[in-house]
């Protein structure tokens, strides 16, 4: 059944911490003209180790922001962001990150491009690159060890930067809209082929996309935020749809099309509260504008 909750942490003790645990997490960006804009606003939210998390919500809400407070790469301005039960200071370890545009290296083959993680971590250089070929294999890209990344299509350089986060073993990955610019069926594609190498190490893994059906057939939990400034989250949606799934058949279960309504209902109201804002001037506190 699918379930709605409201946002909600419990403050479990580090034993038992989960992958992510966001407390009243708040940001705040200074905007170009030197006044504060408030992007995210008590944001409570927790990932479990091993859980597929997506975070759904409309242009510009703050989804991306939640994303680098895991990472690291942005400081919570007030609120607490723990990851595996400390608080992130600085880029968070043991995290992967995939975003939309390739962060793989143009200058340099699959195999290099893939061993570099090992490398930088002072891995011999036989080893990673034995490691490297198995991962090349495992993404589907065996025979393209020595092409390089202007070489290959869109689906064939995420698959690269798949298997450079996942040689590292990361036990969570940070995913923002990282399939969007491949088309369709590529697409559904490479999702399920992310869903099969999930299943075999189980990180945890927090999904940013604008795609509602993608978050569906890909998660466990569907966050819904707010629209901004000061989003929060609106309701949490649990996807019990059977595993292993596959990406492209999911949507033809019964189910599918239930859960689809169901969230589809809190983010519309969002979405419909966004593109009101675009139609006038909204202040950064939220408040209307004169
Ligand atoms: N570094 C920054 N400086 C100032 N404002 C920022 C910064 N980063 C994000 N913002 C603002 O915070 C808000 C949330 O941005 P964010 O990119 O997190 O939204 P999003 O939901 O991921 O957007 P989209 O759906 O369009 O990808 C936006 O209004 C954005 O302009």
């Amino acid at each position: 059944m699918t379930t709605v909750s409201e946002s909600r942490t419990n403050g479990r003790a580090a034993a038992t911490s989960a992958a992510i645990e966001m407390t009243a997490a708040t940001k705040r960006f200074r905007t170009p003209d030197g006044s504060s804009y408030t992007a995210l606003k008590n944001l409570d939210l927790r990932v479990e180790r091993g859980e597929f998390c997506a975070i759904v919500g409309p242009t510009g809400c703050g989804k991306s922001t939640a994303l680098t407070l895991a990472a690291g790469m942005e400081k919570a301005s007030e609120g607490s962001v723990r990851v595996f039960g400390k608080e992130v200071q600085g880029i968070t370890p043991k995290a992967g990150f995939m975003f939309q545009t390739d962060a793989i290296l143009p200058w340099q083959s699959v195999l290099e491009n893939v061993a570099a993680g090992p490398r930088y971590r002072g891995v011999a250089k036989a080893t990673a690159y034995r490691d490297a070929r198995d991962w090349i294999r495992r993404v589907g890209l065996a025979g393209f060890e020595s092409n390089f990344p202007h070489q290959l299509s869109g689906g064939m350089r995420k698959r690269v930067a798949l298997a450079q986060n996942l040689i590292n073993e990361p036990e969570l990955l940070l995913m923002d809209e990282p399939f969007s610019a491949l088309d369709v069926q590529t697409r559904a594609k490479m999702s399920t082929e992310l869903l099969n190498l999930w299943e075999q190490s189980k990180p945890a893994v927090v999904f940013v996309t604008h795609d509602l059906e993608e978050a569906i057939a890909l998660a466990d939990k569907v966050v819904v935020l707010t629209a901004g400034p000061a989003a929060s989250i609106k309701a949490t949606f649990t996807i019990d749809l059977p595993r292993p799934r596959v990406v492209q058949e999911i949507r033809f279960d019964k189910k599918f099309n239930e859960i689809y309504q169901n969230i589809w209902e809190a983010l519309r109201e969002e979405v419909d509260i966004a593109y009101a804002q675009t139609t006038r001037s909204v202040a950064p506190d939220g408040k209307e504008a004169e």
